[in-house]
């Protein structure tokens, strides 16, 4: 866990003891649901938590505005999120059942009030929020497509999409006719593996 503190210096007392629980509490339903890919799990700190806590060195979280997370796999970027913003509501979201469940007792066990989960497809959600948030989903212009009426009218410049990706996404973003706004995850994090790692972030006004 010294990694996150490194990185995120003002980490409470309970926010470290969150990261410890979630480390514990996500090798523990990895063993049994593969959420990440087992060659992961021994830099799960570094190439799953702070790689999820990236989003936090391009946008602060208000404390009251709410966060979809599409396509949470095991809960990622969601629950590392949920853990630095408390007073921020997250509602993680994907179209695999176990794994919201995994979600859901993860969230029980650390106690996060801030967290609910939800087995549905992105398409099918009717809720709007004020950020969308999410890794390792589907490319640009068709993910776009499923987000795009789901925020709520009155958000500010900060307001919009934040996904992580890696590699060359110039032609992705081509693709998707987005208005998109690249962020190095190198220009935060010295570790190699943040090399090519990015946020995308999609504001709403997209026009
Ligand atoms: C590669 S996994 C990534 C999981 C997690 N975000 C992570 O980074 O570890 C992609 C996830 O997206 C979910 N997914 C794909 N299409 C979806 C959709 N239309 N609605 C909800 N979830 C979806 C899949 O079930 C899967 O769990």
């Amino acid at each position: 866990m010294d990694i996150l503190n490194r990185y995120f210096p003002d980490l409470t007392d309970q926010q470290q003891r969150h990261f410890a629980q979630l480390d514990t509490e996500f090798r523990g339903w990895n063993e049994r649901l593969n959420l990440v890919a087992r060659t992961d799990v021994d830099n799960l700190a570094e190439r799953h938590f702070l790689h999820s806590l990236g989003i936090a060195k391009v946008v602060q979280f208000p404390a009251g505005s709410s966060v979809l997370d599409v396509g949470t796999g095991g809960g990622l970027p969601g629950l590392p999120l949920a853990i630095l913003f408390p007073e921020t509501k997250f509602h993680l979201v994907d179209s695999i059942g176990k794994k919201i469940h995994a979600v859901q007792e993860m969230a029980a066990a650390l106690g996060l009030h801030n967290v609910t989960a939800e087995q549905i497809r992105a398409e099918q959600l009717r809720t709007k929020y004020d950020y969308v948030v999410s890794r390792a989903v589907a490319r640009l212009a068709t993910f776009h497509t499923w987000i795009a009426h789901r925020y709520k009218p009155q958000g500010d410049a900060t307001s919009g999409l934040y996904y992580l990706k890696g590699g060359d996404l110039t032609e992705e973003i081509e693709e998707s006719g987005l208005k998109a706004r690249l962020f190095d995850l190198s220009d935060f994090y010295a570790e190699e593996f943040f090399e090519t790692k990015k946020v995308v972030f999609v504001p709403v006004t997209n026009k």
